[in-house]
């Protein structure tokens, strides 16, 4: 018990600052707003940090890990700098801050959060635009003028253009948070676009003519994606949240480059950061795991895993990440209505005790807004998503992060486990590989990322097998796992008799090969499509026979894949053999 709470004291060192809001130089009410409206009492470490450079001007490229609360280390700057002007601000004065971010749901999360701190600042007019919702509505709230605005990259712009009433000529504040997935999401152009017609640096505030505009970038991962919006948007920045450890750690080129980039030497650094070799910040108190599952066996592990989990603490909020929106369709629907267990003798019940919720791109807003919100609130909930959810969103108490499917990269893999352990609370995550794959957990290796195995051939031997216990001795692999047979059978049966959840599988088959063909880079050598076997792949949707790929376009990708696979290990035994005779 001592020790629990010398952990907890330890980690809350960690993420708060040993000062106070005032002492920042906050204004008083304004401390007084984050105390009663969201409860902070001190700020965190990168609060504290990064609150007294925004106050003096400074451009500020902030880098700190998930949940360390820097979406009020640029806001409370922001609103302090704008209550205190001489004559106060009027909504005829348009915006003077805008904060981008990569989606909806961080919008209204971000909207949310001002709506709070500006209660007492009534004359502050916080707003929100974002793809999905209804155009002239927003066009009516901008006319009538908003001081702050959180916008998706693709609606400003729209506005921008289109929206002659529009008025930006007091903006004062751009700030991009969540900076690298605004640009992983295509919105590089749109971003330069934005700039352009905003028309930065030359600026004149409304108050104080001196004033010079102010960018701040924010992530936790800071990767080459963001160097040429770093170029572009800000001058001479102050960097937060790189640690001493990092600086002197000469061995990784971009801390050079950051150095470079920090005593403004922009221009001359060729590539500010590097992508390959980035260490990444995660919550010191966060368990990571791996749980190696042959590929057929997948699903049936997935559905023990949560089982498990809700059934040692029934209430619990878990997030599970899919590759695909019609992967998140198929689960969400399987798990709403796979009842258990299969014996008619037995009074049968719902699989999980849970009922999920799922997230992703291709539902309609409503939906998405619901889901949001709905898993915010709830004590014990299961979110089913896309990488939708990856970044930035607070659910409050999120206990494990499962990835069923594998993120894209070790950017990735970061912002995902970071929806738990926020703030120095507990947080789980297991991550789910094939055995072909475990060379992924290398690349993580590569970026200070370190998990170790979950024990499941443990957590199957708990399930009840009645009759079948002493089976449970003779097996040899985990496929042939009396709980992973049974299972599997009863999800067969129940999918084949199903025929709406079975297109739904047949559907999120052919998106998951789809997408395992979409991996990147080095990554392909790991999610090697040759190696894929379509039968087990059908099994890991419950289906009995594998679909066709009638789609033409995967079946050439596969195809292509392949022989890029073949050629590259040509490549790769050449070179050996010449090294060997060398
Ligand atoms: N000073 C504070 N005191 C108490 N709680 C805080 C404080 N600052 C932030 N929080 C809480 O910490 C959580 C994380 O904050 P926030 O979402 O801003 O983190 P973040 O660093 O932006 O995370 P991500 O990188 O995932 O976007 C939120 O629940 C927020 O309410």
């Amino acid at each position: 018990m001592e020790k629990n709470n010398k952990n907890k004291n330890s980690e809350s060192a960690e993420v708060f600052a040993s000062c106070s809001f005032s002492s920042l130089g906050l204004h008083p009410t304004l401390c007084e707003q984050l105390k009663e409206r969201l409860g902070f009492d001190i700020p965190t470490q990168v609060q504290a940090q990064a609150i007294p450079v925004v106050l003096s001007g400074r451009h500020v490229l902030v880098n700190a890990a998930t949940g360390t609360g820097k979406t009020v280390a640029y806001l409370a700057p922001v609103i302090h700098q704008l209550q205190s002007y001489d004559e106060r601000i009027q909504r005829a004065d348009g915006t003077f801050a805008l904060v981008l971010v990569p989606t909806h749901e961080l919008c209204m999360q971000v909207y949310e959060i001002l709506q709070k701190l500006l209660h007492r600042f009534h004359w502050i007019v916080p707003g929100y635009i974002m793809g999905g919702e209804n155009r002239a509505k927003e066009k009516a709230r901008l006319r009538k003028g908003v001081s702050i605005l959180v916008a998706t990259p693709g609606r400003l712009l729209d506005h921008l253009k289109n929206t002659t009433s529009f008025t930006h000529k007091n903006l004062r504040w751009i700030i991009f948070d969540e900076a690298d997935r605004i640009l992983e999401l295509g919105y590089g152009k749109d971003i330069e676009e934005i700039l352009n017609s905003l028309g930065t640096k030359q600026h004149k505030s409304l108050n104080s003519p001196e004033v010079q505009q102010q960018n701040l970038l924010l992530s936790a991962t800071l990767n080459d994606k963001v160097n040429h919006l770093a170029k572009i948007s800000l001058e001479n920045p102050v960097l937060i949240g790189i640690d001493d450890k990092v600086v002197q750690n000469m061995k990784y080129n971009h801390v050079k480059l950051l150095e470079s980039y920090v005593d403004n030497r922009i221009e001359e650094s060729p590539k500010m950061l590097s992508t390959s070799n980035e260490e990444y910040r995660l919550p010191a108190q966060l368990v990571q795991k791996y749980a190696k599952v042959p590929c057929g066996s997948r699903l049936v592990v997935l559905l023990s895993v949560l089982k498990h989990l809700f059934e040692r603490e029934a209430s619990q909020k878990i997030v599970v990440f899919f590759s695909t929106c019609d992967a998140v369709d198929f689960h969400h629907s399987l798990l709403s209505e796979f009842k258990w267990p299969q014996s008619k003798t037995e009074e049968r019940q719902m699989f999980l005790g849970c009922k999920p919720l799922k997230l992703h791109g291709n539902m309609n807003h409503e939906d998405r807004k619901t889901a949001f919100q709905t898993f915010k609130v709830e004590k014990s909930a299961l979110l089913l998503s896309t990488d939708v959810c990856a970044r930035g969103l607070d659910f409050p108490k999120v206990r494990c992060i499962i990835q069923y499917d594998s993120p894209g990269d070790a950017t990735e893999y970061v912002h995902r486990v970071g929806r738990t352990a926020r703030l120095g609370e507990k947080g789980d995550s297991i991550l789910f590989l094939q055995p072909v794959e475990v060379d992924y957990l290398k690349d993580l290796e590569k970026h200070g990322v370190m998990l170790t195995e979950y024990p499941l051939l443990k957590l199957l031997s708990s399930f009840p097998l009645n009759s079948l216990r002493h089976q449970v001795k003779k097996f040899v692999t985990l496929e042939m796992h009396p709980w992973v047979l049974t299972l599997q059978r009863a999800l067969e049966s129940f999918i084949s008799s199903e025929p709406k959840i079975k297109k739904l599988a047949q559907d999120a088959f052919c998106s998951w090969v789809r997408a395992y063909t979409a991996h990147r880079g080095e990554l392909k050598q790991i999610f090697m499509v040759k190696k894929l076997h379509l039968g087990h792949v059908a099994k890991s949707f419950a289906l009995k026979e594998q679909p066709s790929l009638f789609n033409k376009s995967i079946q050439k990708k596969i195809k292509k894949r392949k022989r890029d696979d073949k050629q590259h290990h040509r490549v790769k035994s050449k070179k050996r053999f010449t090294s060997t005779k060398s």
